[in-house]
């Protein structure tokens, strides 16, 4: 057993699941009329229900118990004063400097985070209004219509879903096209749509050694220039965005055109930097500045409520509580806003990358389960498809449920049954159906008894699977930045109760290196194959372009 699974309050919530485990969450309602109104929480604009939970006020004290066990309030301090808490690269965790909007210093190993962050949102915002008014423009005095935006995972995945989520803010006089993929056919269906004259070329690589990115900005470059563009126009039509800026420059791009990235932002935590810019480009740096004052005020929702009035931390302890005491290997988001699709995607980025780990900080095998897989959708559109599992499947797949109270696009009767769809799985989902109920749904239906008993098993649904349903007067770029931040303090609270790093990540650095290494051999035509029997033999069809 380990110091975590040995810990008073993880052996008592051991035992307390069992109490749980006898009760159905059809019962803990109606035994107690005021559940809803015991767990709920408003923090930075957003409403959380979680009271269709299997809990109660014992599993709250116990998991909250859990959390001071084990140091989550002081891990919390110690990121937002800038410590060195990523211990495997030796690097302070900063995001929530890039949305502080005080005066004071964030100490950064001796750098002043806080100040940096304000020089170059000054920078960015002069980079956007130039842009918006048509003072930067195209080398042959064309204004910008198309922005490229290149780069990958969190240099990617943040700025294009945030932008898409932002679009009834959109200014209307630029597009932007993301590419990540090093599969050609991305660069090359973007590229082919646009006038080289009036698009400009935005690469973000917090590292600048991403192989899809500096391939993508490459050819992207040689597109350029095989348009006729002269060299010379390469400075007004590619901008970079990374904390190597010699590697920038060396790259071609002139050094006013690189904005910085720094060492104490994770990549997938960089949204909030000059990563997004695309997201200022198209919405105007005033919506982009509302998006850091709302992430900024979950910051300071996280950073100050108590732990059992804080909707991160209650958040990442129940994911916790179901991932360790319920065996679910996967958590569910579900967005009831169009706008808000991507969501998933991002989610699962910023917590498997984060929190799939199999060691502790001090490099030590874990012997509990950590990050679950994340996935999800829209809805309705997953009613139809996925819940099926959620509602009759055999495991518990904890849901989140999102729902913008107000709609951007009011149309006819959509939005209430946009709602009514949300608000029923959630019930659903809790309540279930019994096998009297199916039945008593059967009566009449012409079935003798015992066709209509078996039917009626099928149509049985356990119930008893838990959500949270999180609530906003509408999606703006505000509550936009609270709900993501919302999600990056979730996964930084289970981390820290499992006492992991969520700030590398080597595991993805190894497809890395092995991919460069393939790659050598698929280009060359020397026979020698120093790879395993069923890699060489692919390699083999690859460098024929045949499968025979
Ligand atoms: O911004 P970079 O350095 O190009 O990295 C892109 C992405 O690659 C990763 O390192 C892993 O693939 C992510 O963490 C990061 O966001």
């Amino acid at each position: 057993m380990s110091a975590l699974t040995a810990l008073p309050a993880w052996q008592a919530l051991s035992q307390h699941r069992d109490t749980i485990e006898s009760t159905h969450l059809r019962d803990l309602f109606a035994q107690d009329p005021s559940r809803a109104e015991r767990y709920q929480l408003h923090a930075a604009g957003l409403f959380l229900d979680y009271a269709k939970n299997r809990i109660n006020d014992d599993t709250i004290a116990l998991l909250c118990q859990l959390a001071r066990e084990t140091g989550v309030e002081a891990l919390r301090d110690a990121m937002f004063r800038g410590e060195v808490i990523n211990n495997t690269e030796g690097r302070p965790v900063l995001h929530t400097a890039l949305r502080y909007s005080g005066e004071g210093a964030i100490q950064a190993q001796g750098e002043d985070a806080a100040a940096e962050v304000r020089d170059t949102l000054k920078r960015m915002k002069a980079f956007v209004e130039a842009i918006h008014s048509q003072s930067w423009k195209g080398y042959d005095g064309d204004a910008f219509t198309d922005v490229v935006s290149i780069g990958i995972g969190g240099s990617f995945l943040g700025p294009k879903i945030m932008s898409e989520a932002l679009r009834p803010y959109w200014r209307g006089d630029l597009r932007c096209h993301f590419v990540a993929n090093i599969d050609g056919t991305a660069l090359t269906e973007k590229l082919k749509k646009l006038d080289p004259k009036r698009t400009l070329i935005l690469m973000s690589s917090k590292s600048f050694t991403t192989q899809e990115t500096l391939t993508n900005t490459e050819s992207a470059r040689q597109w350029f220039l095989d348009s006729g563009a002269p060299e010379s126009a390469i400075g007004q039509h590619f901008v970079a965005v990374s904390a190597n800026v010699p590697a920038a420059e060396a790259f071609g791009i002139k050094a006013e055109n690189v904005y910085p990235m720094w060492d104490w932002v994770g990549g997938r935590y960089s949204l909030w930097s000059a990563i997004g810019l695309p997201i200022a480009l198209l919405v105007g740096f005033d919506h982009f500045e509302a998006l850091l004052r709302g992430a900024e005020a979950m910051d300071t929702h996280f950073r100050e409520a108590p732990l059992e009035q804080n909707m991160p931390a209650l958040m990442g302890l129940l994911s916790l509580w179901y991932t360790n005491f319920f065996n679910s290997g996967s958590q569910v988001i579900l967005t009831y806003d169009h706008y808000l699709r991507g969501l998933p995607a991002y989610v699962q980025q910023l917590d498997m990358e984060s929190n799939g780990k199999g060691v502790n900080k001090e490099g030590e095998p874990m012997d509990c389960a950590t990050g679950p897989v994340i996935w999800g959708g829209e809805g309705t559109n997953g009613q139809h498809a996925y819940h099926q599992l959620l509602h009759q499947g055999s495991g518990v797949i904890p849901a989140d449920f999102i729902l913008p109270l107000q709609s951007h696009n009011p149309l006819g009767r959509h939005h209430a049954m946009l709602a009514s769809n949300c608000l029923a799985q959630t019930q659903a989902l809790m309540q279930g159906k019994t096998q009297a109920e199916a039945e008593a749904e059967l009566a009449g239906k012409g079935l003798d008894a015992g066709a209509l008993t078996e039917l009626a098993r099928h149509k049985v649904m356990p119930g008893n699977k838990p959500s949270n349903t999180l609530l906003m007067d509408k999606l703006t770029p505000h509550t936009l930045g609270a709900l993501v931040a919302l999600y990056e303090h979730r996964t930084f609270v289970q981390g820290a109760v499992w006492g992991i790093n969520s700030f590398d990540q080597w595991g993805v650095e190894l497809g890395k290196v092995l991919g460069n290494a393939i790659l050598d051999e698929l280009e060359s035509n020397q026979p020698k194959l120093d790879q395993d029997s069923s890699t060489a033999n692919l390699i083999r069809m690859f460098r024929k372009g045949q499968i025979n």
